[in-house]
């Protein structure tokens, strides 16, 4: 499916299309930190990426020298793309044609050498929570444990040697077949390592979320895996800082924030959110957003005072990533598929915690403390 009208192509396009090279340049620096240089894209995935029309960018976020610890160096990737078939096509074509576009970038991911990678939030299926329609949406979720897609994924995990980020709508099968937004963890051995469901559920514009599924119940789980230790913020969570922190202080060194937002609604905040989080918590995080308008088949409203309409508005792509010293990469465009491929050294993470600090001085036992307090149903605000 494409795009329904012209969409402006990407903030770092027009930049550099209008600004001389030494104004860029500064642009860049003060805009998105240290320039993180390109890596070279094998002949084969430039391949794949031209015959089956998507957007590649590799970058190298690269660390001091260590005298006592080797590099720890892993390559990371994302994934934006547009649902394949109208949303009217039955149920399993849609999923199916989905399996295949993602078997593509998958591929070329492999092909670039990536260890870690990670799909948008509830990539099997158009985001039609807008509509609060129950069929045949909800035909989309599936066992977390056992699903057609996680069964699809842990083949790929397997032959290319690759753990994969898995977020779908799930269905618990053991507890009364309740939906949640979750993202499955899958080991580069194809075993699924665990599953963590989205902490915050929105309740703003058409994100009507909370009519399918309730906020998560599994905490704020860091996966480790046999590249590094990784945690998942499921979109809406990218707005709740205490949702980041909690993921450092549980230890990861990688956090995905797959996503699905629209331009009107949170495009001004995309670019603050997950690199402030980086910068924070000192570790890497990777942002990742659907790309297209998906039309639904019935009108819908949400009570917004906006007339009926039949779409979302646009998914803007845009997925970036940032190191924990604030630097970034470019974001993927607005409006095409893409795969964004970053090496990264982990040691990064710990040299960032000795120079800045901030997990030094973040007084995690005064905020444990205030927010006990604050909690409190007979709290008074600390007003002088
Ligand atoms: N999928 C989702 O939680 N979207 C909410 C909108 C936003 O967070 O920008």
């Amino acid at each position: 499916m494409r795009t329904a009208k012209p969409q402006f192509e990407s903030l770092e396009k027009c930049l550099s299309d209008h600004l001389p090279p030494k104004e860029l340049a500064e642009v860049k620096r003060i805009l998105y930190g240290k320039d993180i240089p390109k890596l070279d894209i094998n002949v084969e995935t430039k391949r794949l990426a031209e015959e089956h029309d998507f957007e590649i960018q590799s970058y190298n976020f690269e660390a001091n020298v260590e005298q006592l610890r080797a590099p720890r160096i892993v390559k990371i990737g994302l994934i934006q793309n547009q649902i394949v078939l109208p949303t009217t096509s039955p149920v399993k074509a849609q999923q199916d044609a989905l399996y295949n576009r993602i078997a593509t970038l998958i591929k070329a991911a492999a092909s670039c050498g990536v260890n870690i990678l990670c799909l948008q939030e509830a990539w099997t299926m158009p985001f039609a929570f807008c509509t609060r329609e129950r069929l045949p949406w909800c035909e989309f979720a599936e066992s977390a444990e056992e699903g057609p897609s996680i069964v699809f994924i842990q083949k790929l995990c397997v032959q290319y040697n690759m753990v994969i980020v898995s977020p779908i709508l799930e269905r618990d099968n053991n507890n009364g077949e309740v939906l949640w937004n979750t993202a499955v963890v899958i080991s580069n051995t194809g075993h699924v390592l665990g599953k963590h469901r989205k902490n915050h559920i929105p309740r703003v514009g058409d994100f009507n979320e909370s009519t399918y599924y309730m906020e998560g119940n599994t905490g704020h789980p860091v996966f480790q895996t046999h590249f590094g230790r990784i945690a998942i913020n499921i979109c809406y969570g990218r707005h709740h800082p205490q949702n980041w922190l909690m993921f450092g202080v549980n230890g990861a060194e990688v956090v995905f924030n797959p996503s699905a937002t629209v331009g009107d609604l949170s495009e001004p905040l995309w670019g603050i959110e997950a690199r402030n989080a980086a910068i924070a918590n000192s570790y890497f995080t990777c942002a990742i957003n659907r790309v297209g308008t998906e039309v639904f088949p019935q009108e819908f409203t949400s009570g917004d005072g906006q007339p009926a309409h039949r779409d979302f508005g646009h998914f803007y792509g845009s997925s970036y990533v940032t190191g924990p010293d604030g630097s970034r990469t470019p974001g993927l465009s607005r409006t095409r598929d893409g795969l964004l491929v970053a090496q990264l050294d982990l040691n990064l993470c710990r040299q960032m915690k000795d120079s800045w600090g901030f997990r030094l001085t973040q007084r995690l036992d005064l905020y444990a403390k205030s927010l006990t307090e604050a909690t409190n149903g007979d709290h008074v605000p600390q007003i002088i």
